[in-house]
């Protein structure tokens, strides 16, 4: 975790972008404006897919040039891209190499979690692969940390850990998810008298204990999100060696006010995450105008995306004040 927090201190923001395009947050007019470029590069059944992807790339290259001296990272989604298939799946790895390039740290929210052989597999996204036995191994994601789903149990997890601590990159848990039905699982009281994400959150920073870095946290950090924060402040007093992935902020509800017990008492140990919240920025108040052309449409999106990160920002920095 350390060169996420020193990243989250050059910034002096410990906020995050999450990069999850949808035909919702990307603009219509934005995917029609490039639609004749992209129809010379493909034929006509991968037009559906392709066009939304290259739509997906431009936008989210003109965001992250936006944002990229405000935060320290960036957080795409993969789900959003997988929906258009290869198209998709290029869009997403080419967004976290253009993120890097621009300096950014990126978290890939992949969320995988299987038994040991898959998840040595999936484990790949942090070590990459090799191409033939002993050569070296292709980054082919272009990700410095990934979310994990531990419900399978440490067989599920100890290859992104191993992977994590050979290729200097970590890994994030789900402990406390910000959704609403997470009481469902997370919640439920069990015969020692904890709650299973209590459970999960002593498993989680069993998993990282051998990795802690030079600033006290471990290469396996938690998701804990912003909707919770009683239970968010709890936690931080009992993972004192694990850094938190905060999401939830703005769009799901969660404030600054929410997020701040989730930070040690020297401001760090948390990054927070909005998507929505400023990727989606210009759908408030902004007409884009079909008639607009590419550069015009971006820069719209850009500078909201700007002003909705430097408020995050703003807000945080005065609730941990
Ligand atoms: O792992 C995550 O990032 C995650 C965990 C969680 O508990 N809640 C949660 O919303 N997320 C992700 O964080 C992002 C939240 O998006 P917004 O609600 O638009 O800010 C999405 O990519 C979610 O998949």
């Amino acid at each position: 975790m350390d060169r996420l927090i020193d990243a989250i201190e050059a910034a002096d923001n410990p906020s995050v972008v999450g990069l999850d395009p949808t035909p919702h947050v990307v603009p219509d007019c934005l995917v029609t404006a490039l639609e004749p470029e992209v129809a010379r590069e493909v034929d006509a059944s991968e037009l559906p897919t392709e066009r939304l992807a290259v739509a997906y790339m431009e936008f989210n290259r003109a965001i992250i040039d936006a944002i990229a001296d405000v935060v320290p990272a960036v957080k795409p989604q993969i789900a959003m891209y997988e929906a258009l298939g290869p198209a998709g799946l290029d869009a997403y790895a080419m967004t976290c190499g253009y993120a890097r390039s621009r300096g950014l740290y990126v978290i890939g929210d992949v969320k995988r979690g299987d038994i040991g052989s898959t998840a040595q597999a999936y484990a790949a996204h942090l070590s990459g692969l090799p191409v033939s036995p002993g050569g070296d191994a292709i980054d082919v994601w272009h990700e410095d940390a990934v979310t994990v789903n531990p419900y399978l149990g440490s067989d599920g997890i100890i290859p992104f850990v191993t992977a994590a601590r050979d290729h200097d990159k970590d890994a994030f848990a789900l402990v406390r998810t910000s959704n609403p039905s997470s009481d469902d699982v997370q919640e439920c009281l069990l015969q020692d008298g904890h709650r299973l994400y209590e459970h999960v959150a002593d498993l989680v920073s069993d998993w990282g204990s051998d990795t802690i870095g030079d600033h006290g946290y471990s290469r396996l950090g938690a998701v804990v999100g912003a909707t919770h924060s009683d239970e968010g402040a709890r936690l931080r007093r009992r993972m004192p060696h694990t850094f938190f992935l905060v999401p939830g902020y703005g769009a799901q509800g969660g404030t600054a006010h929410d997020i701040a017990p989730m930070f040690d008492d020297r401001g760090s140990g948390a990054i927070v995450n909005s998507s929505r919240g400023i990727i989606g920025a210009w759908r408030h108040g902004q007409t884009l105008d079909p008639s607009m052309g590419v550069e015009e449409i971006l820069a719209v999106v850009s500078r909201c995306a700007r002003e909705a990160a430097i408020s995050m920002r703003d807000e945080i920095r005065a609730a941990l004040a």
